[in-house]
């Protein structure tokens, strides 16, 4: 997760769980997935190991660590647990976000400004294991003063209120303050990715902001690839990307 002017896709292969879940079966894998993604041109994939285990199982993270051709960017929990399971696998990314079981999905960003102390002990001891590690935080000033504060070299701005903003007026401030929080990572010094609920319809606008390194990009693709196969929906959204970047 290097900035460069060409922006990243990540893929994000959990909801390719969430299925096989369902059933308790072994397919579909989301090793396939991941190996799809890689030939269609994702440059990254993304894994969300849950506490509570609904989608991304060990097993996956395990595997996809000897077979992906990219990186893994590993989201994570900090938790006891979570942070000795890095140490044992050493993804090249990790990704700290929020986590409640209850929750249907990532609610908002990491609190790091609240938790200074915690979040800066847990991104030295996973860079010592010579991970990139980057904060999962909402687009907030004070958040990504933070972000800096604790040493992590990258943040992931939770792009869900864009994704779900509806009148045009939404729609248009939580594309500024996505916006804003990434000018402002900049200024800090600080790798910029965004993700979150981001889908064929709202991606152009999200990478078409100067300075975003990569987009991390999950439901909607999964949800696409059930209609025209998992390579088609990463080409597809890799090229709507490219273009809006490249148009920018
Ligand atoms: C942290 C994040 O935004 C994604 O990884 C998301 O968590 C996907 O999985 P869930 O839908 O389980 O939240
Ligand atoms: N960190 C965001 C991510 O990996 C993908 O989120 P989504 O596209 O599944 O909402």
């Amino acid at each position: 997760m290097t900035t460069s002017t060409r922006i990243l896709l990540g893929v994000n292969i959990d909801h390719v769980a969430t299925l096989r879940q369902a059933r308790g079966t072994r397919y579909p894998d989301p090793v396939k997935a991941a190996l799809d993604a890689e030939e269609a041109g994702a440059d990254g994939i993304t894994v969300h190991l849950r506490e509570d285990r609904r989608h991304i199982q060990e097993r996956d993270v395990l595997l996809l660590k000897d077979v992906l051709q990219t990186r893994m960017n590993f989201e994570m929990g900090v938790t006891e647990e979570m942070m000795q399971f890095a140490e044992r696998i050493r993804p090249a990314h990790i990704c700290l976000v929020p986590e409640t079981r209850q929750e249907l999905t990532t609610e908002g960003g990491l609190d790091v400004a609240g938790q200074e102390a915690r979040i800066k002990a847990a991104v030295e001891r996973l860079s010592k294991i010579g991970s990139e590690v980057s904060l999962f935080i909402d687009a907030d000033e004070r958040q990504i003063e933070a972000s800096r504060r604790v040493g992590a070299p990258a943040i992931e701005l939770h792009t869900g209120r864009y994704a779900d903003a509806e009148t045009p007026t939404e729609v248009a401030e939580e594309l500024k303050r996505v916006a804003d929080g990434v000018a402002f990572g900049l200024t800090q010094g600080l790798i910029v990715n965004a993700g979150h609920g981001l889908h064929y319809h709202n991606v152009e606008a999200v990478a078409a902001i100067k300075g975003i390194n990569e987009l991390n990009i999950g439901h909607a693709l999964v949800a696409h690839a059930l209609f025209v196969g998992f390579k088609s929906a990463v080409s597809e959204m890799k090229a709507l990307i490219l273009a809006a970047a490249a148009k920018a």
